[in-house]
């Protein structure tokens, strides 16, 4: 007798360990761990995934049997099972929603399977389930379990094929195609009576001549100069014949040359070695790869990889939204070709489906992705890469809440194999670690042929302000005209983070900030206050200015459409284009503007963080930040560090070729460390400054932090309960533990909920994830009264 442990589709905490299930008879043996079934869960059915096959029930009672299964093979495999395990502990979930967070989004969702029978033959042997066709639906609610165990032996023996209805429906690309329709003689005749100046139509003629039975996509023509107008006119005469041919999904946009290794220079050589050293020896090594801006990680990258491969492993390689441009993902696609899977949030649900079926049917060796790539089917991975480490997408805002480098730790750990952690500006946290000898420190702290790295200047925007009204300072657009006399390309950032939140003095470069925090106070329209979110200190918005008095004291920002109106009055000749979110909404336009950029057909590329990173373009040497004072003026404990990471990232865009790049840096904290730092791009100094002031306010990473939020429909109950919270964490962790709040939350209403939260800070708390578990546990009782916990461990921000 086999019995299926059964995690089903509940999250509560009763539901989190396996329910028992009795496999039928005539399916034992053929039904596996990681296969999603339907379950009889009182009086319903429900999903679940199966996580075991016992012979044995903890059980007392009568077993029901499955109903049916949901998969004919598993969908999550030994490792993935045995991570989410994992990971529903680390961040306080539950393991199915861990399970689920694992699958493509299109297998989440309620789809249909068809059951295809691979040639005639089968379908006419098996006619309980084709009854004479070559496909049907699988229908799983009318299958007998002996009709189920037929399947699954064809499938097992790879006689019919299981397509998702989302693989099937998704609508497919149709694009317009043309056939010859005349005898190639009459087509000769025809090219006598056509003009010779009449180029297309004559070239034309030609390829159908040349090519008599070829299909031409109009897509292809116009690559060769062939218009749709000059097919129109090719129809009505009669030469061809227009029809429509379905186009097979396509992740990679276009299509790439292959490119070859270049010859590392010795720091490169050096990284690639160690890293390479520890693939082959199956040592589950962590390095952090500090490399400054333009010093070639990339290549670093690339050849680790190859070398994986070339031991018959794979490899995944991990970078943020953001950087996940076309220039990162053709470099690897030109030096690795369809081996490369693509993982990433702008590809449709059947994109991403069939992505994952190549990786998960092992076709696929090396994927690259954002974040939920970490949970790739890969097996035998022989390392992971997680490029721009430092980067706050990494970490998922909702349920469940994981880091995607400790996840990247578990699975190199279980494989054997090394992580590779690069960054110019690499987390506190994981340059401590290298410190302390637990990650090894692998740098390249020259550019490529020792360019130099360019020189940045920084502004101080309270003289300029007092001078003109401009969003560009006097220095910068001075330089941009000469960059644009000189035909070179500039690059003009606007800091949008934070933009509206805070308060600032345009005079003086005055914020408000706690007087028990080192923080700035986040401003409560609705309330009219400045709030600490730390300690839950209030003061009124001010209306003049405490410092100078002034009248001028009030949000600071602006948007980027207004910038680029402003930029395209002072340069009219100027060819700018704009990138930031209402530009880049459409699939492909990201792409489309990188490449017009990249073709040297536009000038200026103006826009929000999205430009600041992975770029690399030879001719720009010009690089403007509008603003840098919006992120450093977050609420955060992390600004300084987003201040300089960001700052010397976009640096980093100019001068990575010949030319000498310059940098202006627009401000109003021009004494503040992490502006300083950024123009002489001391990463080292910075580190030794930012230990000191995480030290001093006991912040990460010298101490370990946990967010517990809670939320109800009613504002006092959210209160009480986070106080009953706050009395029981008093009484259950040591004395030597840090308690903050609660407090409100920066938005304290949402959708109607009120919003409040707790910090815990420790060091060395041995019972503390025991405590959060009774936290929870006691909270779901409550939760038919609205109240719901929530508990991120080391959330990347206290807001
Ligand atoms: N060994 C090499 N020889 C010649 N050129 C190289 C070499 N390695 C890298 N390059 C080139 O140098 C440029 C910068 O490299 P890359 O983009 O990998 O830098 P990076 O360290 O990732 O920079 P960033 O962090 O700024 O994105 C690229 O154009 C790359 O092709
Ligand atoms: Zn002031
Ligand atoms: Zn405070």
């Amino acid at each position: 007798m086999q019995i299926a442990q059964v995690i089903v589709d509940i999250p509560t905490s009763q539901t989190n360990n396996p329910f028992s299930y009795l496999i039928p008879d005539n399916l034992s043996g053929q039904v596996s761990p990681g296969m999603r079934v339907q379950v009889p869960f009182g009086p319903r059915k429900i999903t679940g995934f199966i996580v075991a096959i016992t012979d044995r029930s903890e059980f007392q009672g009568k077993l029901k049997p499955i109903s049916s299964l949901v998969d004919l093979y598993p969908v999550i495999n030994q490792e993935l099972l045995e991570l989410a395990t994992w990971m529903a502990g680390q961040t306080y979930s539950f393991k199915i929603n861990c399970l689920q967070t694992m699958l493509p989004g299109g297998m989440r969702t309620k789809f249909k399977k068809k059951l295809i029978a691979k040639s005639d033959q089968i379908r006419d042997d098996n006619p309980q389930i084709f009854a004479g066709q070559n496909e049907v639906d699988y229908d799983r609610a009318h299958y007998s379990s002996n009709l189920l165990s037929q399947i699954l032996n064809l499938q097992k023996t790879d006689q019919i094929k299981v397509e998702y209805e989302l693989t099937i429906h998704a609508k497919p690309v149709m694009m317009a195609a043309f056939k010859r329709q005349m005898t190639p003689e009459a087509l000769k005749a025809e090219s006598q009576h056509v003009r010779s100046n009449a180029i297309a139509q004559q070239h034309l003629l030609k390829l159908l001549l040349d090519h008599p039975d070829e299909q031409f996509l109009q897509s292809k023509l116009n690559q060769k100069g062939i218009s749709s107008s000059t097919t129109r006119v090719a129809e009505q005469r009669g030469w061809i014949k227009k029809t429509q041919v379905r186009q097979i999904r396509n992740p990679f946009l276009r299509s790439v040359k292959k490119s070859q290794p270049l010859k590392l220079n010795a720091d490169q050589q050096a990284a690639v070695s160690q890293i390479n050293s520890a693939t082959s020896t199956k040592q589950n090594q962590i390095f952090l790869l500090e490399g400054v801006t333009g010093s070639g990680k990339t290549e670093v990258y690339l050849q680790s990889i190859a070398h994986a491969l070339s031991l018959g492993r794979t490899a995944l390689m991990l970078v943020p939204e953001i950087t996940l441009t076309p220039q990162i993902v053709g470099r690897i696609r030109s030096r690795f070709g369809d081996q490369v899977a693509m993982l990433h949030s702008a590809l449709s649900n059947g994109e991403r489906f069939d992505e994952w079926q190549r990786i998960n049917s092992g076709q696929a060796k090396v994927v690259v992705g954002v974040r939920s790539a970490v949970f790739a089917p890969l097996t035998n991975l022989g390392l992971i890469i997680i490029d721009e480490e430092h980067d706050s997408s990494y970490k998922q805002a909702d349920n469940p809440r994981y880091q995607t480098r400790d996840v990247a730790k578990w699975r190199a750990a279980y494989h054997h194999c090394p992580v590779v952690l690069g960054s110019a500006t690499p987390s506190l946290e994981s340059r401590a670690r290298a410190m302390k000898g637990v990650y090894r420190l692998l740098r390249l702290p020259h550019r490529i042929n020792r360019h130099a790295l360019p020189h940045v200047s920084i502004i101080d925007m309270k003289i300029e302000m007092a001078k003109h009204h401009s969003a560009l300072s006097t220095a910068l657009s001075t330089a941009i005209s000469d960059r644009l006399a000189k035909h070179e390309q500039i690059i003009l950032l606007l800091n949008r983070r934070g933009y509206s939140s805070f308060l600032m003095c345009r005079d003086c470069g005055y914020v408000p900030r706690c007087p028990n925090c080192d923080i700035s106070l986040t401003m409560h329209k609705d309330t009219g206050t400045l709030d600490c979110h730390y300690c839950g200190h209030k003061e009124p918005i001010p209306r003049v200015c405490p410092q100078c008095h002034s009248k001028r004291i009030g949000h600071y920002g602006m948007g980027s459409q207004q910038l680029e109106e402003q930029v395209k009055e002072m340069f009219p000749t100027a060819r700018v284009l704009r990138m930031d979110v209402d530009t880049t909404r459409r699939k492909g336009s990201h792409e489309a503007i990188i490449d017009k950029f990249g073709a040297h057909k536009a000038d200026i590329l103006l826009g929000t963080q999205m430009i600041a990173k992975g770029l690399d373009f030879p001719e720009v040497t010009l690089v403007g930040v509008l603003n840098a004072d919006s992120a450093l003026a977050f609420p955060d404990f992390r600004s300084s560090e987003r201040t300089f990471e960001l700052l010397t990232q976009v640096s980093g865009r100019a001068g990575r070729a010949d030319k000498t790049g310059e940098v202006f840096i627009q401000t109003f904290n021009p004494d503040h460390y992490a502006i300083q730092l950024a123009q002489t791009q001391d990463y080292e100094r910075f580190y030794a400054t930012e230990m000191r002031v995480r030290h001093d306010g006991k912040y990460p990473p010298y101490y370990f932090t946990v967010k517990l939020t809670g939320s109800s429909p009613n504002e006092n109950q959210t209160a009480a309960e986070m106080y009953a919270i706050l009395n029981f964490l008093k009484a259950n962790l040591s004395k030597m533990a840090i308690i903050l709040g609660p407090t409100p939350k920066t938005i304290t209403r949402i959708n109607n909920r009120y919003y409040y939260q707790i910090i815990i800070k420790y060091q060395n708390e041995p019972h503390l994830k025991a405590v959060l578990d009774q936290v929870l546990l006691k909270s779901q009782k409550k939760q038919r009264h609205g109240l719901q916990i929530a508990i991120d461990n080391e959330p990347l921000d206290f807001m």
